[in-house]
């Protein structure tokens, strides 16, 4: 962000550190839902189909959808490389669904060929729920992080995959809580990785993405730190 000042001097001013960039992958998928959440959180929300907007973005949500669809985009829209790059240097980033699958270390029964982004040492189960059950609501306990959100959280499960097996740094923050897979892990985090099997987008509770959004908030914040601290150390 750059100002002009009466004397016509350009001064260069970081943006505020709580204003933060969220890229949704816009490739395939209920992308736009997933906008409006975060916009809603007063975070600025955008598409990102480009490589260069990777590099732009404070934290990116995977949405659900299709991962094998969303894989075959992301190669082909060369963004594997750079979406692959900025999770393993530390970006935060959320997936739904589709978006948990892609950013599984590891899935069963993906189709031939299927490639993650990965990041989350998990193993996801693609469509682990069964034909017979294509979707399904459910209120399930969850593991808050803000101190302000309490309470259960309605899941829609849609084609959900579940997490099948979770490393030891990986937190488990939800199960399902009644039925034949009762138990099953189905929201996890890992670090600034966070992923639900279920779709919090649909019906308009945005405590699951205002997780997400502090998660961004406070590494920006750790990110505008660590920039500084030299010069800090130049005026000293
Ligand atoms: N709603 C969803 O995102 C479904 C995920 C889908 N079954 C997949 O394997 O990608």
């Amino acid at each position: 962000m750059s100002t002009t000042t009466t004397s016509g001097e350009t001064v260069t001013q970081p943006a505020p550190a709580q204003t933060v960039r969220i890229g949704v992958l816009a490739v395939q998928g209920d992308v736009r839902e997933h906008l409006a959440a975060l916009t809603a959180l007063g975070a600025e929300a955008v598409t990102v189909r480009r490589p260069s907007e990777v590099e732009q973005i404070d934290g990116l949500v995977i949405p659900g959808g299709e991962s094998t669809v969303m894989d075959k985009l992301v190669r082909a829209f060369e963004l594997r490389e750079p979406l692959v790059r900025r999770i393993a240097e530390g970006m935060p980033a959320y997936g739904s669904c589709a978006g948990m699958i892609m950013l599984a270390d590891r899935i069963v029964d993906a189709r031939p060929d299927q490639q993650t982004l990965g990041g989350l040492d998990v193993t996801v189960r693609r469509n682990a729920f069964g034909r017979q059950v294509d979707s399904f609501e459910q209120d399930l306990e969850y593991v808050w992080s803000d101190p302000d959100s309490s309470g259960t959280v309605h899941a829609v499960f849609i084609r959900a995959p579940w997490v099948e097996e979770a490393g030891a740094d990986v937190q488990v923050l939800a199960r399902v809580s009644e039925g034949a897979a009762a138990g099953r892990i189905v929201a996890v985090r890992q670090g600034n990785l966070m992923a639900t099997s279920f779709h919090p987008e649909v019906g308009g509770d945005r405590r699951i993405h205002a997780e997400f959004v502090s998660i961004v908030r406070a590494h920006r914040l750790q990110q505008s730190g660590a920039s500084q601290s030299p010069e800090r150390e130049d005026t000293a």
